[in-house]
Parts: structure tokens; sequence; C-alpha cells
């Protein structure tokens, strides 16, 4: 496992800072004080960033590449909770309750992060209701995505499990709905809680009845046809 990390670099821009989600709405002195505390990380692929269970000094966000939270048992079984992409953060739910760490978080791609040390942010939060706000809204939407992966773990086999993990991660692009971001059939597995064999067998099905095609390395979805795909064992 890698564990080298480049030195901090100090002073993210402002332009940066205008472009990330969670400091929407923040105004320019508050963006001030936050660029002279933050600081930039560049992480190599396969860098555990956050292990879960270790004490909690920091706010991460992402600012390119991506990485991946998990959580494994003492066989080394993994689940993957969810994948980040470019302008997401973590690490906050530690520095919000002061529990260890929730989860591993580690590097799928270089990363190039933006870090807020604990205090920093504590600081940043108390003067601040629109980062504030903007972290309660992005923690929503992580509930409401979870709320969605216990329903679809207990309400669906693992064809329709697929697809809707297919249609989550597509983006619209030019009227179709393609996947852009790289994602393997063990990632795939580890999301949906089921084994890399079977994950293979489903996607070769579903490629084969075409509710979804492969092209120069992306994925593009039939969309309409993948929302209800029918396993063989319940097609007339
Ligand atoms: N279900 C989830 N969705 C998105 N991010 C998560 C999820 N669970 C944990 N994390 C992130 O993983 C981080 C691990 O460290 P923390 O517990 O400090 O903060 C956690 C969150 O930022």
């Amino acid at each position: 496992m890698n564990t080298a990390v480049e030195q901090p670099r100090r002073g993210p821009s402002l332009t940066l800072l205008h472009s990330i989600p969670i400091f929407a709405g923040v105004p320019d002195a508050q963006l001030e004080q936050i660029a002279k505390v933050a600081f930039h990380r560049r992480v190599p692929r396969q860098t555990t960033i956050v292990r879960a269970g270790d004490s909690t000094d920091s706010l991460y966000v992402l600012i390119s590449g991506g990485a991946k939270v998990l959580n494994s048992d003492e066989e080394g079984r993994e689940v993957i909770l969810t994948l980040l992409g470019p302008g997401e953060f973590f690490g906050e739910m530690g520095l919000i309750d002061g529990s260890p760490r929730s989860a591993d978080v580690m590097a799928t791609e270089t990363c190039e992060l933006l870090v807020i040390t604990k205090n920093d942010f504590k600081r940043c939060l108390a003067e601040n209701f629109d980062l504030c706000l903007n972290i309660m809204k992005s923690l929503v939407q992580r509930l409401r995505e979870a709320d969605r992966n216990i329903e679809s773990l207990a309400l669906l086999d693992v064809y329709g499990r697929v697809a809707k993990l297919l249609i989550d991660f597509s983006e619209e692009e030019r009227g179709q709905r393609v996947i852009r971001r790289r994602l393997t059939k063990q990632d795939i597995a580890k999301m949906i809680g089921a084994s890399r064999e079977m994950v293979s067998r489903v996607m070769k099905d579903l490629e084969n009845r075409g509710y979804f095609r492969v092209e120069e390395g992306r994925t593009v979805i039939l969309e309409k046809r993948l929302s209800s795909p029918a396993s063989p064992a319940s097609q007339p």
C-alpha cells in the first residue's frame, strides 16, 4: 500500500475555491480566510488518505482524481460505501462529532487535495453560515444515497442492483447517458454486495441483451431499457 505523499503546498486561489460546491455562496472575505489556512497535497494512487479508527485531524476536498470510501472486516472483505470525484469532500464526520474516522478513504487515482486542519475548519464553520449549510446539504444527500442503497440491497436482485448502479453513475452527454469514470467489476461487486464473478456474468448478459454497450472504453446506457432489466430467472 502506498503511503508516500508530496510535501504540502500552501494557498489555493479564490478562483479554485469558487469552483468547489461546499464553498458556493461563501463571501470572498471568508474565502480569503479559508485560502490562508488551506493547503494543497498531492497523493499517489492507492494511498490510504484516511484510515478507519484513526483520530481525526483534517477535512479534505478533492480537487482532482478519485477516491473510494470503504470499510473492511478482519478477513479483508471490503464494502465500498461510495466513490468520490473532483469537488467532493471527506473527513467531516470525525470533525463534527469527535469520533474516530468511520471508514478508509483510498485514492483510486493520483489525487490533488485541499486540506483544512480541524481547528481551522471549526473556526471557518463558526464564522460562516453558508459553509455550514453546504455541509448539511451534502450530508443530507449522502443520507438519501445511503437510504437508496439500503432499499436496493433489500428489494432488488443482482440484476436490478447492477442496473441501478450503472444508471446512478451515468451522466448526461449529448442526449445519451454515459459512464465516464473508471468503474471496475470488482468495485461494482464491492458496492452492491455480490461476487465479482456474479457481476461479470450479469454485465455480460445485460450487454448481450442490449441494455448498454461499451464504446471506446466508455459505457453507453440504453437508458429506458436498463431501468428495469429482468433477470433470466424471471423471464417468461
Ligand atoms: N456513506 C458515505 N458516503 C460518503 N462519504 C462517506 C460515507 N461514509 C463515510 N464517508 C466519508 O468517509 C470519511 C471517513 O472519515 P470521517 O468519518 O471523518 O468522515 C467520513 C466521510 O467523509
